[in-house]
């Protein structure tokens, strides 16, 4: 398997690396007057601004050409057509075609998908209609004002994020998630709740995730506690690739939207790990929402790559980690509605290239996987901009603005005649700025500022930045924003060699927690195999017992 550190190409941009680290950011920008242009790239309805990165035309020829000597294009094509890439689970990774449109058609394994994936969305389709019109009634017949989905992972953070972004076009029931097992997710979400008005749909790819089927069981248990065991059947519904299971838990296969194991937990939201998301917003704009995610598959499918943006996104992204060594990067929604993004795309990226072996199991030779993290500006301009600024660390920022709020949404600003969304996107293109060109000593001077502070207030700038701007948060272009990031970390993948499908390392911690919730329960003195857990469990039982 192709080391990455031992291309050429790679070779060539650890030297180029030491050459650019001489060069700020202001010069770059003099020495290519054409630079802000020659790197803004459109994809759909995304415009994608990589001036503010520290690269140069070399830097993005050096990364093209390692995506070549890495097999970036033959790896797309071997996912796009249903290739099994990810090869320590033997499996295809398919979420794009979770959105081909109906007349498409794609064989995996010997299996037409297209077909099988608008069935399962023709019955989400039906199922949401007769919620949203009432026709789906209760166990006592009354209509259904609450959906609330159960999962965690990949099954909570996609539609909890799209739900929230797309709230202005949720004119369904109300939609709630409970994920943790912590009982207070549950407990605060059913307090206010009438069992005979609400659907629980219990979303688990495998349906053995401890979490959601604890969560899931204590649902049903108030659930029945309320109107019987009969009643079930009315206020269950399930999302799995599972069927056995979904019965075995009580749940009729007939009530249960499928999905494939070619569909990862954290590309799934496309899926019907979705239902909640369509529930919300309606079947008409979750098929806009897919349309979407569909138009940046075939950008990157078939854009060329100096103008393919996920490409050249999740290239920079390695640019950065692996050879600049900004190790994390921060994605700031200029989007009160997008305040879930940083939290899925940390499952996204981090489940899918947190890894330090390849996919043949070889160490990696680099470091990879970047770790995300982030808020809504402007609200994190209040909170953690200041480290982003004059921090020891740099920090690589992704910057996402909408040009218009929704429609009517709007407000005047506190003076003049700006518009809220105006004084929003004027903090974001500030924000960039500042943290690009920074601002010198000579310039704080020249402010008159008192010579004990001048260190004080010097921006010392050079903090890359990629902006994002789209005309408005719509379900297309939400579906647009999940696809773009989709890919960049596919592309990362491939470059750094890695399985991004796959996820061992949660697989220990929950067998541990499994084994260790008996010895929680019980009072044997532990021995748990290490002291401190040990001492742990025993001042836990203190703590417990001590009212
Ligand atoms: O949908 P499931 O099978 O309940 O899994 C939930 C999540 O657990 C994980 O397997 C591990 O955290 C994720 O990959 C997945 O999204």
């Amino acid at each position: 398997m192709i080391d990455t550190t031992a291309t050429a190409a790679w070779q060539e941009l650890v030297t180029h690396c030491e050459e650019i680290s001489s060069v700020s950011l202001r010069e770059l920008f003099e020495i290519e007057p054409r630079r802000a242009q020659a790197l803004t790239v459109p994809a759909g309805d995304l415009v994608v601004d990589f001036a503010k990165q520290r690269l140069t035309a070399r830097t993005l020829d050096l990364l093209l050409q390692l995506a070549e000597q890495t097999g970036v294009a033959r790896a797309r094509a071997a996912m796009l057509s249903g290739e099994h890439i990810n090869v320590t689970e033997d499996r295809a990774v398919l979420h794009t075609a979770l959105r081909l449109p109906r007349d498409s058609e794609l064989v995996v394994d010997g299996v037409e998908v297209v077909a099988q994936v608008h069935a399962v969305l023709d019955r989400m389709g039906e199922f949401t209609d007769r919620v949203r019109s009432g026709a789906w009634r209760g166990a006592t017949g009354e209509k259904i004002t609450t959906v609330v989905n159960i999962g965690i992972g990949g099954s909570d953070l996609g539609p909890a994020m799209a739900t929230r972004a797309l709230r202005r076009f949720c004119d369904g029931p109300q939609v709630r998630f409970v994920s943790n097992v912590d009982p207070a997710d549950l407990t605060a979400a059913l307090a206010d709740l009438d069992p005979a008005t609400t659907v629980f749909v219990v979303a688990s790819k495998t349906f053995s995730t401890l979490e959601t089927l604890s969560n899931a069981t204590a649902a049903r248990r108030w659930l029945v506690d309320a109107l019987g065991e009969d009643a079930v059947a009315a206020h269950f519904v399930a999302v799995s690739t599972d069927t056995d299971r979904v019965r075995a838990f009580g749940i009729d296969p007939a009530h249960m939207f499928e999905f494939w194991d070619w569909v990862g937990g954290r590309y799934s939201v496309g899926s019907a790990i979705g239902l909640s998301v369509m529930c919300a917003i309606g079947r008409e704009r979750f098929g806009q929402f897919l349309a979407g995610m569909h138009a940046i598959d075939t950008h990157f499918a078939t854009a060329e790559p100096a103008r393919n943006a996920p490409l050249l996104a999740g290239l920079i992204g390695v640019w950065n980690a692996s050879l600049l060594g900004y190790r994390s990067r921060a994605v700031v929604p200029y989007s009160q509605d997008l305040g879930r993004l940083p939290a899925y795309l940390q499952q996204l990226t981090m489940e899918s290239n947190g890894k330090s072996v390849r996919a043949d199991g070889t160490a990696v030779s680099c470091p990879t996987g970047e770790v995300f993290w982030g808020e809504p500006g402007t609200n994190g301009q209040h909170a953690f901009f200041q480290l982003l600024h004059q921090g020891t660390e740099v920090v690589p920022v992704d910057f996402l603005g909408f040009a218009r709020a929704g429609e009517g949404q709007d407000l005047p600003a506190r003076d003049g005649d700006v518009t809220m969304q105006q004084l929003l996107l004027a903090n974001m293109f500030a924000q960039a700025k500042v943290l690009a060109f920074g601002r010198d000593a000579g310039e704080v001077r020249g402010d008159g500022t008192a010579e004990e502070l001048v260190a004080h207030k010097v921006m010392p700038g050079d903090r890359p930045s990629t902006t994002i701007l789209a005309p408005e948060l719509t379900p297309s272009v939400l579906g647009q924003i999940i696809a773009f990031y989709e890919h960049q970390t596919f592309v990362q993948g491939v470059v750094w060699g890695i399985d991004s499908f796959d996820q061992w390392g949660v697989e220990l911690g929950k067998a541990q927690a499994t084994a260790l919730q008996a010895v929680l329960a019980g009072d044997a003195t532990p021995d748990t195999g290490d002291a401190s857990t040990d001492r742990l469990i025993t001042t836990y039982r203190t703590l417990r017992d001590k009212r």
